[in-house]
């Protein structure tokens, strides 16, 4: 399998290379050059798979053969053998025909841990095989954060660096970046929003004379790998309530656009998925990009559910890539444009196939209020609010015959304060994060300034030359 940049400007690479390279050298996303597909009969083989098992056949095809696989099956099971319920993903019913599919039941209590356990043992393997090291670098809103230092966290062919918005993450979030005594961690509070630091991130890696200096590797979804590994519960989820007999819809709360790609990337190889529902917060540019063609940047809100606090959605050029029948020249104007202007507007034909596979809708703060509110009362069951989000959002798509699977992408103990406001119920921390708030924290505050960001890093990473 190779891996082809969204730009069309960079080195085509195998597996191992894109897993290490992150972001594109031309500053595009690298997609899997074909969708591996699986035929109806193939993904009728995987009911009753464990999860672990049905990672295995979903992914290996996506390595091309470059990592030997005994020790591919002994790295899924490792990734997967952190998580705390046997189902590693399991699927609540909530609702009539809805479910909430569970992906926080990893070290950090969010979606992010199922991908990033995985993405730093293929790292670490990578890196030993080669006799190297790399500097990683990467930019949080609250969630990827915390998973990435969880898992990257005492490696020793890594150093990690995250950048998280100073004061805009949940004290919860924060000091699950704070608090590593892992020495080859670095959490770098950035004065500024989450599109800063994202926007850090990406101006590292185009400076290729810092990126080369550093060997620079990323953790964000811009790195393949993430979204790949996304890609299973998908699959896991859809295998519980009847695939391939049977289509199955999702709706999932989003920002970065990561989680929702691996839908679209699920469908691509053969899963019958009706429709993928975009769920956003008051922060609603791919919401109103759907509905008038326009990808328009405007200020952030803070809201409720600050991992979606995102204007710069970048996995969305994976799609426009995928939309515009994989026309590379179309996507460099596209993203020359919201360089330039912060605004492109997206061809007619390319938006009807985007509408022909999305549907997206919009969760205010009060609604998200409201819907942690009124499940509670129904079922019992206490939301997260980005979870919340894509519930809101779900119901306006919710259909008699097929099932609507929302992503529930973060513990709710994560956002104490929203969930206690609107539920009446404080969600306290699992026992065995009993410490968290009482460690003593650790990270530096740094405005949002390349070159000081880059002479940090540089100082501090055992891979600079
Ligand atoms: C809890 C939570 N929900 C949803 C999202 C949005 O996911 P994505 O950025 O992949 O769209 C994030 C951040 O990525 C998150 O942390
Ligand atoms: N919501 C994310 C933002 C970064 O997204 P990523 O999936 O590209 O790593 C977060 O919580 O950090």
């Amino acid at each position: 399998m190779q891996y082809v940049s969204t730009r069309g400007e960079a080195p085509v690479l195998g597996f191992s290379d894109a897993v290490l390279a992150g972001l594109a050298r031309d500053g595009g996303l690298y997609v899997p050059r074909e969708w591996p597909q699986f035929s109806a009969s193939e993904i009728r083989a995987m009911r009753g798979l464990a999860y672990p098992d049905l990672a295995i056949r979903v992914l290996s095809p996506f390595l091309g053969g470059e990592i030997a696989q005994p020790v591919f099956e002994r790295l899924v099971r490792q990734a997967y053998s952190t998580f705390r319920h046997d189902a590693v993903c399991p699927l609540v019913q909530t609702a009539k025909n809805t479910f909430i599919l569970e992906l926080f039941h990893g070290p950090t209590l969010a979606f992010k841990d199922v991908a990033m356990q995985l993405l730093a043992r293929l790292m670490d393997h990578v890196l030993a095989e080669r006799g190297q090291h790399a500097t990683i670098v990467g930019a949080t809103s609250g969630d990827t954060g915390g998973a990435a230092i969880d898992a990257f966290g005492g490696r020793n062919r890594t150093d990690i660096f995250i950048f998280f918005p100073h004061g805009k993450v949940s004290p919860v979030q924060q000091r699950q970046m704070t608090t590593s005594r892992a020495t080859n961690v670095h959490a770098l509070a950035i004065e500024g929003n989450f599109d800063d630091c994202q926007g850090l991130v990406k101006d590292m890696f185009n400076d290729h004379g810092f990126r080369d200096r550093v060997s620079l590797s990323g953790v964000n979804s811009i790195n393949w790998a993430r979204i790949m590994a996304q890609i299973v519960y998908y699959f896991s989820s859809a295998l519980s309530l009847g695939a391939p007999d049977r289509p199955i819809s999702f709706t999932v709360p989003t920002g970065n656009f990561g989680d929702i790609f691996a839908g679209y990337a699920a469908k691509k190889m053969g899963l019958p998925i009706e429709r993928l529902v975009i769920a956003t917060n008051d922060n609603d540019i791919l919401a109103r990009t759907l509905s008038t063609g326009e990808y328009r940047t405007k200020g952030v809100f803070a809201t409720t559910s600050p991992s979606m606090d995102i204007q710069v959605s970048s996995n969305f050029e994976r799609l426009l890539f995928e939309a515009s029948g994989r026309n590379a020249e179309t996507v460099r104007r596209y993203m020359n444009g919201l360089k330039q202007s912060g605004a492109f507007t997206i061809e007619a034909d390319e938006l009807a196939r985007i509408r022909a596979e999305f549907d997206a809708g919009r969760a205010t703060v009060g609604n998200v209020t409201s819907t942690i509110r009124a499940t509670f009362e129904a079922s019992n069951y206490l939301l997260d609010p980005h979870t919340a989000a894509a519930v809101r959002v779900a119901a306006a798509h919710a259909s008699d015959t097929v099932p609507m699977v929302v992503l529930g992408t973060a513990h709710p103990a994560k956002f104490p304060a929203a969930v206690e406001a609107a539920s009446g119920v404080f969600p306290a921390l699992p026992a065995w994060l009993g410490g968290l708030m009482t460690a003593e924290e650790k990270y530096s505050v740094l405005p949002s300034d390349l070159k000081m960001v880059e002479d940090y890093v540089s100082r501090r990473a055992r891979a600079a030359r």
